[in-house]
Parts: structure tokens; sequence; C-alpha cells
């Protein structure tokens, strides 16, 4: 299966492909200059991640790289408050665009080891998820750092491939 990772810059894509991949994490990234693509084996699945940078300059990339996958896993800082409306108005851009509708979303919510990091449903709120409805939509918060929900991630993840099938 083949999957497209986008959101803001810092929300913890690349940190997530680690989790995923490898279980490893680490405070000193380095911003995703354009794209990465990492394949992980799962199971018997393998599932080809493109890792988008989400820096202003890269964001007209993600329709682009989101065409045909499986699914778009949206990744959104949830303990850095102040940034979630600009995830909100670029997740609902990208979701307009004709060559991606339909295709599920998976919304996860980073950083909840932290102490500021905003609920499930504060998060299903206040990015208005309730109001996408042309696509299978599913929300989990998580930490890359901590390990939670990686598997639930995964999971999702495996059971998306064979729909896609
Ligand atoms: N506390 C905490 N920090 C995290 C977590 N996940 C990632 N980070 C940190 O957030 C920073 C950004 O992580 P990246 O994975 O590089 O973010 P990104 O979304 O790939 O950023 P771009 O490539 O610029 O789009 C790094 O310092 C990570 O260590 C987490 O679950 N908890
Ligand atoms: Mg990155």
């Amino acid at each position: 299966m083949e999957l497209s990772l986008v959101g803001l810059q810092n929300a913890g894509k690349t940190s997530l492909v680690n989790a995923i991949a490898t279980g490893g994490y680490r405070e000193d990234m380095i911003p995703t200059v354009g794209f990465n693509m990492r394949k992980v084996v799962k199971g018997n699945v393998t599932i080809k991640l493109w890792d988008l940078g989400g820096q202003r300059r890269f964001r007209t990339m993600w329709e682009r790289y989101c065409r045909g996958v499986s699914a778009i896993v949206y990744v959104v800082d949830a303990a850095d408050r102040d940034s979630v409306p600009i995830s909100r108005s670029e997740l609902q851009d990208l979701l307009t665009k004709p060559s991606l509708s339909g295709i599920p979303l998976l919304v996860l919510g980073n950083k909840i080891d932290k102490s500021e990091a905003l609920s499930k449903q504060a998060l299903v709120d206040q990015l208005a998820l309730k109001s996408i409805t042309d696509r299978e939509v599913c929300c989990y918060v998580i930490s890359c750092k901590d390990s939670i929900n990686i598997n639930s991630v995964i999971d999702w993840l495996i059971k998306h491939s064979r729909t896609a099938k």
C-alpha cells in the first residue's frame, strides 16, 4: 500500500515514520525538505510512505503526493494550540481537491505526552472533522515520543491496505 503523511512543520510526521518503522525517537530532528520516501514492512503488508515537508513552501506539493494513495495521514501537533487553526484550514483546503475525493483520512493529534496537548474531542472540534462527510475519517491522539497509540495507527493502516485492493 501507498500512503502520504501531511501536516504542518514540526507536527511530527518524520518522527511518526520512525515510530512505525523502528519504534525509535529523537529530539534533534531535521525539517523535511521536499519529501522522503520510506518503505516499511508490517506483517505481510509493505507500506510505501511519502513523508512530506510541512513548511509553507512545500504545502503546494501535498496534493500531488496524495493522489492515488490508499490513505492520507494528517499529523497535527496537539500541544501547539496556536497552530491548530492553520492546520485546520490547510486540511480543509487539501480535501477540496477533486483528485483526492474519497481517499480515507487518518488524523493524528501528536505529542499528547505534553500536558498542554488538546484532548481528542477538542481536536475533533477544532479541526471541524465532523464537517467532513465525503470520505472515511478516523482520529487518534498519539505520542511518537512515548509510543502511545502507535499500534492503533499501524492497525488502521494495515486494515486500509486490504480494503484498497
Ligand atoms: N514531546 C514530543 N515531541 C515530539 C513528538 N513527536 C515529535 N516530536 C518532536 O517534534 C519535532 C519535529 O518533529 P518532526 O518529526 O521532524 O516533524 P515533521 O512534521 O516531520 O516536520 P517537517 O518535516 O518540517 O514537516 C522534533 O523535535 C521531535 O522530536 C512527540 O510525540 N512528543
Ligand atoms: Mg519531517
